[in-house]
């Protein structure tokens, strides 16, 4: 038999497939994570195909494989196929696309290993040193250091008593322990005068079989253990570790009385078979969880598994509590503040499954599920599903691809759609379906404009306008909640000499830095460097620096001052990573500790707080003027997301939106939270413009610590891919290269080629192609989010 692998590395020149002998005997398979000798090294590989072909077949002489590194790799073939596409679409290496299902990325470890030398030690120091090595055979370098100290162990190397040799080391071996087993009552007597044997038989009869650690921790020595078994009576076998369940139980919660809306939402999902897409576009507060739920329960009762992808930021919010009272053990939920040995334990359980709902962000999509029977992607219109870093996928599309593979369903769902899955659906492509009415008939929160310019002609110079004070002052005295987004954070947004125009900048990062009040310090939110405030102008040298823009700190401080018996939290990068985490500032507001939550986009998203019946946008308008063609819908999602807190509970809801620009046709349906209004002129917009969905995008990022060779090199790949175009004759535009948005960050500067086109696909197998898209300094995005 003859193996294809993968060789597990990021170096480029290795990406494509190496052929190896299988020996008789040794168990591979597709997904198996092997050693192999590479030249002079050795190197991981993952199986990709095995074939009957032999070793004579080939042009060439095959090298066996070393070993298996992990039987338990969990990859299955869809996980290959899967993968391969990954690194087609997004034009990224396969093994990078294949580690993206890893848990343990890396099963193999360079080790420096120690032997004797062929010198006889000096000292009878030394010859201890040689003694314990011999007795051992060989000693990790590392290991042996530490016993004896780093100094000793080199000078002996050195002299040669010693001599050390490169190792390796494999890092995902499948853990196994020791269990003990019952085989047989002691009908023979054997036990006669053996009181510790017999009632650890007696135990053991009990509970079938346990590791044999829990009868160690129960009191029985190992001799006792050693002794039954050697009457016959019980057995020592190994087995897999065991994974725990990580979660706390909560009360248990049962299934609601859907309605109609719902009802038909479920129906329609139930039983497919065909790997259908289905938008799930349901107005904030209809019940779009208690839906995934009841169809989730269908997925559980055929026993398949599901994914649940949240945003990021909602990993701890309700929608993971809801699944977990409803599902108890049979969710685990992936998150950053694991350990490593938690994602390990999580990802086993839903390799063997034990667990059959995996709940996380976007990686969760990767999950080691085995028989996939749903995806539900929520809040799928998030920018947090696109990875912003090589392999760059976008969670919805992978899991569509797995979806096709199980022939099962994937709902995305969301209040605001993305205009492309809006499209598909009504194209026919996806399934559409609704829920127009929230829970309980209650309304959608009114929402008022504020128009900014009248508040300043009216000299009112607050960040707050009247109606958002008043707002304010009517939720207070009733006791109720609200809450208020602003999308910066820090003080003041930037700091300008008056005299001379002078900005102060970033020293890497071609932006204003920031002003924090409470650090007092400036600050650059890309690379968060910090300096001093300058007390007079770096450039003219005058006095008059002054702080311009507002940001949330300086909110807080104004709203302080304006309703001073009010309890103000504040919910931002800052305050999120610092005194309580987000979640429990949260959990604060939710208590009603505090009237309050004034915050980034943090506080917009999917939070269900039923006594808030306030909501202030205070610029409405911030995403809404950056020059790029997604500024409408991601200021529209905001809005109406944010907008969509207001009114859960009892009380109903009243917004307050303060903006520049209340013509605008954003804002405009932002304010009647009017999603399909919203859709017809942003769809026409992007029709006549050719934006997506009509065309696709690849953006080609080139960076270079310095200009001139980055404009070249900009230059010369772009007229590579420009002449392709031509000899093609295809319609794909190449565009650029052009300077990016922010001209240089952390000291490297940025050009940007962008590739249009309906179909992208030969212009993908070209760039694959083209040397140039893989040198360093070149990052490939392919449908970027920007
Ligand atoms: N059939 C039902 N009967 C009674 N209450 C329900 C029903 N379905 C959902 N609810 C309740 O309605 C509230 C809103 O539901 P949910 O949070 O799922 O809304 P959503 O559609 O996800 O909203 P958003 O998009 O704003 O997050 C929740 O408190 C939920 O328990
Ligand atoms: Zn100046
Ligand atoms: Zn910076």
């Amino acid at each position: 038999m003859v193996a294809d692998i993968i060789i597990n590395t990021t170096a480029k020149r290795l990406q494509q497939t190496f052929s190896y002998i299988v020996p008789d005997g040794m168990a591979v398979h597709v997904g198996s994570r092997v050693q192999v000798p590479f030249g002079r090294r050795q190197e991981e590989g993952i199986v990709v195909a095995v074939s009957e072909r032999n070793a004579g077949e080939y042009a060439y002489e095959l090298k066996p494989i070393s070993t298996v590194l992990s039987a338990q790799a969990g990859f299955q073939e869809e996980m290959i196929e899967t993968a391969s596409w990954i690194s087609r679409y997004y034009l990224c290496n396969l093994a990078d696309a294949l580690r993206l299902f890893m848990i343990e990325k890396k099963g193999l470890e360079v080790r420096l290993y120690v032997t004797v030398g062929t010198k006889a030690p000096a000292s009878a120091e030394d010859a201890d040193v040689a003694a314990y090595v011999q007795a051992k055979g060989q000693v990790e370098k590392a290991a042996l250091s530490r016993k004896f100290g780093a100094r000793r162990v080199d000078d002996l190397l050195a002299a040669g008593v010693l001599q050390v040799e490169k190792g390796w080391k494999n890092k995902i071996s499948d853990k196994t322990e020791k269990w003990l087993s019952f085989v047989r009552d002691d009908a023979e007597g054997l036990l006669a005068n053996r009181r510790r044997q017999a009632a650890l038989l007696a135990e053991l009869k009990q509970a079938g079989s346990a590791p044999v650690s829990a009868f160690i921790g129960k009191g029985y020595s190992a001799d006792v253990i050693r002794r039954l078994c050697g009457t016959g009576l019980a057995a020592i076998s190994e087995r897999n570790v065991r994974t725990r369940q990580l979660l706390p139980t909560l009360e248990q919660s049962r299934p609601l009385t859907l309605t109609d809306e719902q009802a038909r939402a479920v129906q329609a999902v139930r039983g497919d078979t065909t790997g259908r897409t289905y938008v799930l576009h349901g107005v904030t507060g209809s019940g779009k969880t208690e839906v995934y739920m009841q169809l989730a329960e269908d997925v559980l009762r055929q026993g398949k598994q599901v994914i649940v992808l949240v945003p990021e930021i909602a990993l701890t919010g309700q929608i993971v509590r809801q699944f977990v009272r409803r599902f108890g053990n049979d969710v685990v939920v992936m998150h950053s503040q694991l350990s490593k040995g938690e994602r390990k334990n999580n990802w086993l359980r839903m390799l063997r499954g034990e667990s059959h709902i995996c709940i996380g962000a976007r990686s969760a999509v990767f999950t080691a599920a085995q028989h996939l029977g749903l995806v539900i992607v929520d809040e799928a219109h998030d920018s947090s599903y696109k990875q912003e870093e090589s392999p760059r996928y976008h969670a919805v599309a992978v899991a569509q691809k797995r979806a096709a593979y199980y022939c099962c369903p994937v709902i995305l769902g969301s209040a605001t759609p993305s205009v492309s899955d809006y499209y598909a659906a009504l194209q026919g492509e996806y399934t559409l379906l609704e829920l127009k009415e929230r829970i309980h008939g209650r309304p959608l929160p009114t929402v008022t404009i504020a128009d900014m310019r009248d508040e300043l002609a009216r000299g009112n110079y607050r960040v707050v306008s009247d109606a958002m004070v008043s707002l304010l002052e009517e939720t207070l005295a009733a006791g109720q909640q609200a809450i208020i987004l602003l999308n910066r954070r820090g003080f003041a947004t930037f700091v300008m000499c008056r005299k001379c125009g002078y900005v102060v900048k970033c020293d890497t990062c071609d932006v204003p830095m920031v002003y924090h009040k409470q650090s007092d310090h400036l600050q650059c939110h890309y690379c968060e460097a910090s300096k001093p405030i300058p007390t007079v102008c770096p450039a003219c040298g005058s006095k008059y620096i002054k702080f311009f823009g507002t940001g949330t700190e300086k909110v807080e401080e104004q709203l302080g001052e304006l309703f001073p018996s009010s309890r103000v939290v504040r919910l931002d990068q800052d305050t999120a990573s610092r005194k309580y985490s987000g979640e429990q500032i949260l959990e604060r507001f939710r208590r009603h500790e505090y009237d309050i939550l004034l915050g980034t986009q943090m506080v917009a998203k999917g939070h269900d707080f039923a006594n808030v019946s306030a909501v202030g946008i205070l610029s409405a308008d911030s995403l809404l003027n950056l020059p790029a063609y997604w500024a409408g819908e991601r200021t529209f999602q905001l809005l109406t997301q944010a907008a969509g807190r207001a009114g859960r509970g009892d009380a109903p809801g009243r917004v307050v939106m303060q903006t520049y620009a209340p013509e605008h046709y954003v804002i405009q349906c932002a304010q009647k939270q009017d999603y399909h209004a919203f859709y017809e002129q942003e769809i026409e917009f992007r029709r006549a413009l050719q934006y997506p969905p009509f065309h696709r995008i690849i953006k080609i990022i080139l960076t270079d610590e310095e200009e001139q060779p980055l404009w070249r090199r900009g230059n010369d790949l772009a007229a590579s891919l420009q002449s392709w175009t031509r000899w093609e004759h295809s319609p794909v535009e190449v565009i650029g290269p052009f300077a990016d948005i922010i001209k240089r960050i952390r000291g490297k500067y940025r050009l940007v080629i962008l590739i249009k086109g309906k179909s992208l696909d030969d212009i993908k197998d070209y760039m694959r192609r083209e040397p140039q898209c893989w040198a360093s300094g070149v990052v490939i995005d392919v449908d970027p989010s920007f």
